[in-house]
């Protein structure tokens, strides 16, 4: 092992309630809000077909022209408790909102720049607002900081010269004085999700992200902050140089999951975020967005393929430049959230059920606390019929399917093919989306018939 000042401040996941409370929600709202959602992808009567956030530098748009965005910023129609009743609609336990993404804006009034929401003409304090509407509720909040900020006069991509470093010293003393201020403002934020740390200029400053995450931890007891943030002494992103995680969950998915399902990322806490459109986290108005926009079930299979490998699942929402949630988006989190309602014992607080191998046509799920083991049938097979493969030894007792209590569906709806290999016939099974069953398992005592 190398001798790293920068590198992984533990070897194995955190265990304390904070953590675990964050492990437990499984299913969280991401929200993409600022500038950008008022052109939302549209530029000068023109479609831009990238995601809506990088508008200003896809669309190469003055910087004078974009901060006059600020004035048009009305929140004629914000409502945070509108916001924080879609989180609950999703089901979800947490949020995640960006305070400054990289074009620089911030959702706060920042004594540290004059780009942000007192200079707007409503003024409001965006955070503060979503802070006390989705805690009331008693959702999480965790604040999204982008350190990429193409706005700052200090801001390097590299650090080609002394005058680069010099400058770059300074966008960092920025930065840090602007998390202090979010750590001071808003002292019950649960997390940091940091952004914008892949640039050459970041990862040669290991140092400043080590002194962050030291620096949060102080204010907020407690808090969790992702592995993005942190690049270690040689600038090793993540994972540092002796190959351990740093920061307290690993937040590499970004539009996209672990492919082929690898029981070996549950090793760690880990999360995945996505978009609801195919590939714009600000609210896009064009068709290139929104005749994309994923299905229900689709989500409900990420939120089960993350839950199956100890992972979370960030689901984001852009809301649109007045302030108002997208319905098409709101009408999703509906739909998932009703789905969750009837089946979220087989997600919230559960993870990686050991010994158990993929299955093909769903997942495998298990409660941290009393082992109850799930199957989420998100692939049914044309068959209609799903092979069962029990860790060896082990036998299925009976299955019940979650929000049916007393369908006859559970009077003897399976039959053993061999072993620990049993046959479930999904005939008579309903339900609104994926099927999920609690299986009542026990150790095979005898000899097993063999193939009824
Ligand atoms: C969580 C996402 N991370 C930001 C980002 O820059 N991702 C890399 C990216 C690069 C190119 C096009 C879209 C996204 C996106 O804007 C979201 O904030």
């Amino acid at each position: 092992m190398m001798d790293l000042k920068y590198g992984a401040s533990r070897e194995k996941p955190r265990e304390d309630a904070a953590m675990k409370r964050f492990r437990g929600h499984r299913v969280g709202q991401f929200i993409h809000w600022g500038l950008y959602a008022l052109p939302a992808g549209r530029w000068e009567g023109k479609d831009v077909e990238f995601a809506a956030e990088f508008l200003p530098r896809v669309a190469k748009i003055p910087q004078h022209r974009w901060e006059a965005l600020a004035n048009d910023f009305t929140l004629a129609d914000f409502d945070a408790e509108r916001w924080a009743d879609t989180a609950v609609a999703l089901g979800a336990r947490y949020m995640t909102i960006t305070t400054k993404h990289h074009d620089g804006f911030c959702l706060w009034p920042s004594a540290h720049t004059d780009f942000h929401m007192g200079n707007t003409p409503s003024g409001r304090d965006v955070l503060g607002e979503l802070v006390a509407a989705y805690e009331a509720r008693g959702i999480d909040v965790n604040f999204y900081y982008s350190v990429l900020d193409w706005r700052h006069p200090d801001w390097r991509f590299t650090l080609e010269n002394d005058a680069d470093n010099l400058a770059f010293a300074r966008y960092l003393d920025f930065a840090m004085k602007q998390l202090v201020e979010l750590a001071e403002r808003y002292p019950s934020v649960k997390g940091f999700w940091f952004d914008g740390t892949w640039d050459e200029s970041v990862k040669a400053n290991g140092w400043w992200t080590w002194e962050v995450e030291r620096m949060l931890k102080e204010r907020i007891p407690g808090v969790v902050v992702n592995s993005r943030l942190r690049a270690d002494d040689f600038g090793a992103r993540h994972v540092d140089s002796n190959g351990l995680l740093m920061g307290d969950y690993e937040s590499g998915y970004e539009r996209r999951l672990p492919e082929p399902w690898d029981r070996s990322v549950a090793a760690h806490d880990w999360e995945a975020c996505m978009t609801i459109p195919q590939a714009s986290w600000g609210y896009h108005q064009g068709p290139w967005a929104q005749s994309t926009l994923k299905h229900p079930w689709d989500v409900v299979d990420m939120i089960a393929h993350c839950t199956s490998l100890g992972g979370n699942f960030l689901l984001n929402f852009g809301p649109r430049g007045d302030g108002s949630m997208a319905p098409a988006e709101v009408e999703i989190a509906r739909t998932v959230g009703q789905w969750l309602g009837v089946n979220g014992e087989a997600i919230y607080g559960c993870g990686f059920a050991e010994g158990w191998e993929y299955p093909g046509w769903g997942y495998f799920t298990q409660d941290s606390s009393t082992g109850q083991v799930f199957a989420v049938v998100t692939r049914e097979p044309a068959s209609g019929r799903i092979r069962l493969e029990l860790p060896t030894g082990m036998e299925l007792v009976g299955l019940q399917l979650l929000g049916s209590a007393g369908h006859p569906f559970n009077e003897h709806p399976f039959k053993r093919l061999a072993g620990s290999v049993f046959e479930v016939d999904l005939g008579g099974a309903t339900s609104a989306g994926p099927l999920v069953f609690a299986l009542e398992t026990g150790a095979i005592t005898g000899p097993v018939a063999e193939k009824e």
